[in-house]
């Protein structure tokens, strides 16, 4: 099918005879004078899937041969057509790159021109109308500027029709979510960061299951996926699920993702507490360390994206120790582990056998009992501890900060999160186990830490009773004096959940297999491996 050749003709590129080949899959090109072969930076074939668009090129501009006036320009019409495509570049960069052919005549042009779109319009993941929120304030206040120049003119090219709002206020997508008609939608993109992109995560999510009469409060509810895929135009300060999901946070790239309509499972986890849901989450939450650092980097919004350096380091100098219960399903895929170094890969067989077990089954309404289970039997497995963080990784979280993410074997759509408990330990250990983070070294080889892939976990937080022995045990090793115990045990953290913060500590998590679908690809494997996931410093 590949080989098969559906149009053949000879051309002119670059005032080079070419002869250029349509396969159903390929639009291929070679010089056909020997000795006259293309430079070695350009192409010489394009997948149709990664085509963005075909345009006629109606006149082209040239300089007049009459001799006299070099600088005089002179319109002809010529018959010519460019295919833009996408063009791949080092550290999983995508841009725009386009070839222009010149045909013998008119018609032949135009003939190519709709056998092209033609097979375009086939390719049916490619998204036609999209709701396109943008925020204006979110990392660098550069949203606007972004969309306008980076992303508008391309989904134009690719004759995408874009309804655009620029949101008013924290909330304002999340609200239109619930009222607005999506019905004639192929997608939503939120061009933002991290925060943005849970609330229209949140917004989708519970209007999806609004619309299928399911109790979103209910933990043990089988979510109904939403028919759209959500597309994310980086902005913002972290970007991780952007990171995560494409490898780098360039809007350019993202936008031609979108525009080739990839599409990428993920998985979704339920934050709840009692019987009440309180958040989506798609990648990081974190109780302790990283919760505090959220609590304070979020009043220094106006510091910008250093303000979670600032934070980071003042929490790393306070080290709180935080005592409490967890409980946790393990993954049932007993040969999945957070330590088997298998890195999630664009079409990641771990995730494609997790998708095909998990197929959703038919919601019934009639079926949801009541019943708010606490810490339940059947393979749950409890720690109790004191801990300085207890973070759940339901991707690699990967960022520029973290090249290779909080848990680097973690999957995007294998229906579990990784459970990364951190004991309590003096600075100096936990300091280098944060520095690994920027390294290749194994963060979790550490005796403080325990890994767990899990399905579902709960957290209890203990207000302990100050102890002789707990106080006698700290000192021996070295860390807090008697009045430091006293000020860092009794307070509770919050939860960090996707950069937001949830202030109940004592929260139930379950992750929703493939809930949702992003337009991504997930990491692409590049030559310099080595640079896994991306935005690596070498990249
Ligand atoms: N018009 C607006 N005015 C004020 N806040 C807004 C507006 N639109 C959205 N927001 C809120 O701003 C918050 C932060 O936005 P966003 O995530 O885009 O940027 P960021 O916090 O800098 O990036 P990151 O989350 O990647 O660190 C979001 O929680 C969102 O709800």
């Amino acid at each position: 099918m590949a080989d098969q050749v559906l149009a053949r003709e000879t051309f002119l590129l670059k005032n080079r005879q070419v002869d250029v080949t349509l396969s159903p899959t390929r639009l291929s090109w070679y010089p056909l004078t020997a000795g006259d072969a293309l430079h070695a930076s350009d192409a010489n074939a394009v997948d149709l899937s990664e085509v963005i668009a075909v345009t006629p090129v109606e006149k082209r501009c040239q300089r007049s041969k009459d001799g006299f006036s070099d600088i005089e320009l002179t319109p002809i019409s010529c018959s010519r057509f460019a295919v833009h495509y996408v063009q791949k570049k080092r550290g999983r960069i995508w841009r725009p790159g386009k070839v222009t052919f010149k045909c013998p005549d008119p018609t032949v042009c135009r003939e190519w021109i709709d056998r092209l779109q033609e097979r375009l319009n086939q390719e049916y993941l490619r998204p036609r109308r999209l709701l396109v929120f943008v925020n204006p304030f979110g990392g660098k206040k550069r949203g606007v500027q972004i969309y306008q120049q980076k992303v508008a003119p391309l989904f134009d090219l690719a004759r995408i029709k874009a309804d655009v709002i620029v949101t008013e206020r924290a909330g304002h997508a999340r609200d239109l979510l619930q009222e607005l008609e999506l019905n004639k939608l192929d997608g939503i993109v939120c061009v933002g960061g991290d925060g943005m992109f849970s609330e229209i995560l949140n917004g989708l999510i519970t209007r999806t299951q609004q619309e299928a009469g399911v109790d979103k409060d209910w933990l043990a509810a089988e979510l109904v996926r939403p028919h759209l895929r959500i597309g994310i135009i980086p902005a913002g300060s972290t970007d991780a699920v952007s990171y995560a999901t494409v490898g780098v946070n360039d809007p350019v790239t993202s936008a031609l993702h979108i525009i080739i309509g990839d599409c990428q499972p993920l998985d979704v986890s339920s934050v709840h507490y009692r019987s009440q849901l309180l958040r989506y989450n798609v990648s990081f939450l974190g109780y302790g360390f990283y919760g505090d650092v959220v609590r304070d980097s979020d009043l220094r919004r106006w510091m910008g994206p250093t303000r979670y350096d600032y934070s980071g380091f003042k929490k790393f100098c306070r080290r709180k120790i935080y005592e409490g219960e967890v409980a946790f399903l393990p993954c049932s895929d007993q040969g999945s582990s957070p330590y088997d170094q298998i890195r999630c890969t664009e079409g990641c067989l771990v995730c494609k056998q997790a998708g095909e077990k998990d197929k959703p089954t038919p919601f019934n309404p009639s079926e949801q009992p009541r019943a708010v289970e606490t810490f339940g039997p059947g393979g749950w497995q409890r720690v109790r501890g004191r801990f300085i963080a207890i973070n759940a990784a339901t991707n690699s979280c990967a960022c520029k900060k973290t090249p290779k993410g909080v848990s680097p074997s973690a999957h995007l759509a294998d229906g579990c999160t990784d459970l990364i408990l951190i004991h309590a330990t003096p600075r100096y250990r936990f300091l280098g186990h944060l520095l690994k983070h920027l390294t290749d070294s194994d963060r979790f080889n550490h005796s403080f830490i325990e890994v767990y892939r899990v399905r579902e976990f709960k957290f209890r937080p203990v207000i302990i009773e100050e102890t002789e022995d707990d106080m006698v045990e700290d000192e021996e090793a070295g860390v807090l004096s008697r009045r430091n115990y006293r000020r860092n045990t009794r307070r509770n953290s919050v939860w960090n959940c996707d950069g937001e913060i949830i202030d109940q500590p004592a929260i139930d998590v379950k992750v929703h297999c493939q809930l949702i679908k992003l337009f991504a690809r997930g990491i692409e494997e590049t030559k310099q491996s080595s640079c896994w996931p991306v935005g690596c410093f070498c990249a």
